[in-house]
């Protein structure tokens, strides 16, 4: 293993968190050329944290006012093992000024970046900004069948874009015609569904993904074929495990007591920061979460809310 290079990196993003900021190497850098996220090396004895402030107040001629941690990714280039700490960055004083960067481009979460080439490690980080602060899991076994699609059509036309189909106790047959009603709902306002731990169903009804549960995780030996997967952990070893199993997305919980897990006491948040902190995928918080929690969240490390009952 090569020297260990500590990096913090910043996701500047803009229009509700729509759109997202790369830069142009310069010439004279290292991989000059390559698109990169604004950010560098930690100096002795500074934070992530603190390296960010310092180095977009350098770059960018901006201070931070507002930057939640993210995901960690470890990347071997042949010069060093670079461990970069992601934050998204939602507040600024100052106007953005190319004072170290050869370009800025500003772009849209979810598409191709349309600048090339992008700096190896910062290309899987793309699809996680695709996704949203909430994640919705359908509870129709409670609220009936028809309440529930209602629901899910008014949210969809909302701001509702990542659906989990769980419902596992619905008879099989009425399972499925849910989850395919779900899946048109939720395409026609151009929101994505997985289907909880059924990949049979989800290729059925033309999800967009699995979500897997936590037993089916640690019986995995690869990533299950589909365009999203997920998984639900409990632990430092579930979320290790999806991690290498390069998943998509984790849900971790439950945070707090919650009337679904009602024997479980909760992580709480400091152990919920703890778990995530170093986690190469994002993600959400699950049990006991209330819309307006996503900030909260977030400020501890999540990708934001897992909701069952709150969305
Ligand atoms: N800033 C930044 N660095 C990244 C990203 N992705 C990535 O692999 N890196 C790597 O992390 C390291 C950061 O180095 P840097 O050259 O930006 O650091 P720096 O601003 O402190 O510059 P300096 O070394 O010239 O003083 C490089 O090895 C770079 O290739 C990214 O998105 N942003």
């Amino acid at each position: 293993m090569g020297k260990i290079v500590e990096v913090a990196a910043a996701v500047l993003l803009r229009r509700g968190g729509r759109e997202f900021l790369l830069a142009q190497r310069p010439e004279g850098k290292v991989c000059a050329g390559f698109w990169e996220f604004p950010g560098g090396k930690l100096e002795p004895g500074e934070t992530a944290r603190q390296a960010l402030v310092r180095e977009l107040e350098e770059e960018l001629g901006i201070h931070v006012t507002r930057a939640w941690p993210w995901i960690t990714k470890r990347y071997t280039y042949p010069h060093a093992d670079v461990h970069l700490k992601f934050f998204r960055i939602t507040a600024w004083e100052g106007d953005i000024r190319p004072l170290e960067h050869a370009a800025f481009q500003w772009v849209a979460a979810g598409e191709e970046p349309g600048v090339a080439p992008l700096l190896p490690a910062n290309g899987p980080i793309l699809k996680g900004l695709a996704l949203p602060d909430h994640y919705a899991l359908t509870l129709a076994e409670e609220r009936g069948v028809e309440a529930e699609l209602a629901r899910l059509e008014r949210a969809c036309q909302g701001t509702l874009r990542l659906i989990q189909v769980r419902d596992k106790g619905l008879p099989p047959e009425v399972r499925a015609s849910f989850a395919q009603k779900v899946v048109d709902l939720a395409h026609a306002q151009g929101a994505k569904v997985l289907i909880n731990d059924d990949e049979a169903l989800a290729r059925l009804v033309g999800a967009d993904g699995l979500h897997c549960t936590s037993t089916t995780l640690a019986g995995l030996s690869a990533r299950p074929d589909f365009p999203w997967v997920a998984a639900s952990c409990h632990s430092e070893a579930e979320l290790a495990r999806a991690a290498e199993l390069d998943l998509d997305f984790a849900v971790l919980g439950p945070v707090l007591p919650t009337p679904s897990h009602p024997q479980a006491e909760g992580l709480g948040w400091e152990r919920f920061a703890a778990l995530v902190q170093d986690s190469p995928l994002p993600v959400y918080a699950l049990g006991g979460m209330r819309p307006d929690m996503a900030i909260p969240a977030k400020e501890r490390g999540a990708q934001g809310v897992g909701l069952m009952r709150g969305w």
